[in-house]
């Protein structure tokens, strides 16, 4: 197993947010964690990053290639971060700095593990990857120039220029015009294909039928169900599930 989360408990001071949460994930496929807003489904990708805020505790166990990431030290986490697991949140906006162009962006991501040398190709590399044609033009341009889903594609291509192992997406498609978000997932289907690990979050159940290989169902910081995509669309037990199913 490429990941393996153990009994993640997580507390925000004296809220327990996340409780005895215990999944994995392997590489070549899309793990959906589904759930309505405030289950917890952000804090468990900010868990694994190592990117919890101050004031948080968390105990139990996520190893990720057999090596426990919990306890390690900011310099150490920001070794694995873009290289090995990176993130892509729902608002490219926020995300992307206003002030420096396109490529500049991408290849910081790439300098900060592997040096200058060659970044110039592997960010352009990475732009076309994330379905970007006009690559070369879209380097030299600044966010402001760029759609909600292209600049979305640039956030796919500076999570994934430095070819990690697992990709974690947080609601990617959700502040997208509808027309291009099928566009966007399908970009995830196609690195997923490349064999990466995907765990995608989102409380759309239309998004997980179409990407999810499984899905975990969260309510109240507890996975209340966990399951290929297929069983839990035919066979869904919780009544937690059932509701958000039929709200499809
Ligand atoms: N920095 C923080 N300090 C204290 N509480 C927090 C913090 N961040 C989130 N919470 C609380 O933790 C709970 C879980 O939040 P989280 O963002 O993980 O849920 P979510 O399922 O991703 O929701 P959403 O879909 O709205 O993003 C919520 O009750 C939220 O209010």
């Amino acid at each position: 197993m490429l990941l393996e989360v153990n009994k993640l408990n997580l507390w925000y001071g004296n809220r327990h947010i996340l409780k005895d949460i215990s999944f994995s994930v392997d590489s070549g496929e899309i793990l959906c964690i589904v759930g309505e807003s405030g289950s917890g489904k952000s804090s468990i990708l900010l868990s694994i990053m190592g990117l919890l805020p101050k004031g948080s505790r968390i105990e139990g166990s996520i190893k990720f290639k057999g090596e426990e990431l919990l306890g390690l030290s900011e310099d150490q986490y920001r070794k694995i971060r873009g290289r090995h697991i990176s993130i892509v949140f729902q608002e490219p906006s926020a995300y992307l700095d206003p002030l420096f162009k396109i490529g500049t962006q991408v290849e910081e991501a790439y300098i900060a593990h592997f040096g200058k040398s060659g970044a110039k190709e592997k960010a352009l590399q990475a732009l076309k990857d994330a379905g970007i044609k006009n690559a070369e033009t879209v380097y030299r341009m600044y966010p402001h120039h760029l759609s909600g889903g292209m600049k979305q594609r640039v956030c796919i291509a500076i999570a994934t220029v430095c070819d990690p192992d697992l990709i974690l997406a947080d609601e990617p498609t959700t502040a997208l015009d509808v027309s291009i978000q099928g566009k966007i997932l399908s970009l995830f289907k196609h690195i997923r294909d490349k064999g990466k690990a995907i765990i995608l979050v989102t409380h759309d159940f239309g998004v997980v039928a179409e990407v999810a290989d499984r899905v975990l169902v969260l309510k109240d910081g507890c996975i209340v169900e966990q399951k290929d995509v297929y069983s839990i669309f035919d066979h869904p037990e919780h009544p937690y599930t059932k509701e958000l199913l039929s709200s499809l």
